[in-house]
């Protein structure tokens, strides 16, 4: 594995039911970075975090996370885990939400409010979480799977169904996070995100199209916008795509910009 991937994964097949969902899989991903992992509804972004995870059961094909198979007992504090589906209560404070978890995994109740702080939800703490709004929601989550200082955390699809402004407010954060030295994969369909990242896995129908910086994807296709670029990729096969190039320093991922606090 290459010093520096916290996540190595080889010739990974998933088989759901009958369907062949990920087929023969192989990459790295650096520690460190924004990996946004890209591709349609259906081609399997989902099927893959949960894999790094350890909560889905590999046909065959090796996950190794932070040097040890993906799911053992060592890594639990060490890898956060948004899910799709909101799994905070409504009738609690964000306080009470992140305090359950907190005990769930037994971790002092500092850890609570350095979560919560680090989410910006301090002036929500006391607040229902069911009078918060769609990027508070989700931030509650996040704030959950940020607990224990986990060194790699998965979010799947967290901007999804939020307004491009609160869209951009939580790409800010994860950029301040990633700023931390977290590796951060997150899941989108949401082409114009990708710009957002510092490296992009495009997955297609359970197969890896390109695994590329921002910068090499607009390069590579000539295309002005990233929806334009997976589409010309797409049509030209990407047979050549997935060779882990070297970033661009001057691909200068544009979520840096935001890094320095701003939203
Ligand atoms: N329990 C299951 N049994 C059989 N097939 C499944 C099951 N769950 C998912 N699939 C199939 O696996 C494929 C990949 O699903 P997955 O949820 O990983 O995709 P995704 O890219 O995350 O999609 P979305 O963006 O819509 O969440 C889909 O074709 C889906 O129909």
């Amino acid at each position: 594995m290459n010093k520096s991937a916290c996540i190595d994964v080889q010739e990974l097949n998933v088989k759901r039911g009958k369907n062949l969902v990920l087929d023969q899989l192989s990459f790295q991903l650096e520690a460190g970075k924004i990996i946004g992992l890209l591709g349609p509804s259906g081609s399997g972004k989902s099927t893959l975090l949960r894999s790094i995870v350890g909560n889905q059961i590999i046909t065959s094909g090796t996950v190794t996370v932070l040097g040890l198979p993906s799911g053992s007992k060592a890594l639990r504090h060490k890898v956060g885990y948004m899910t799709q589906a909101a799994s905070v209560y409504d009738d609690l404070t964000v306080t009470q939400n992140v305090a359950y978890f907190a005990k769930i995994l037994g971790l002092p109740d500092e850890e609570v409010n350095r979560v919560i702080q680090g989410t910006d939800l301090s002036e929500q703490a006391s607040s229902l979480v069911i009078d918060l709004s769609g990027g508070q929601r989700n931030r509650v989550s996040l704030a959950i799977a940020l607990l224990g200082s986990p060194e790699i955390v998965i979010l799947d699809e967290p901007t999804v169904g939020l307004d491009p402004v609160l869209r951009a407010d939580l790409w800010g954060l994860f950029a301040r996070l990633a700023a931390t030295g977290l590796c951060l994969v997150v899941s989108s369909h949401v082409m114009d995100e990708a710009m957002r990242c510092d490296q992009i896995l495009l997955l297609r129908e359970g197969k890896i199209l390109a695994q590329l910086t921002p910068y090499e994807l607009m390069e590579r296709t000539g295309a002005t916008d990233p929806e334009t670029a997976f589409l010309k990729l797409i049509d030209t096969g990407a047979s050549n795509s997935h060779d882990n190039a070297t970033p661009d320093p001057d691909s200068a991922p544009r979520h840096r910009a935001s890094a320095d606090g701003s939203k």
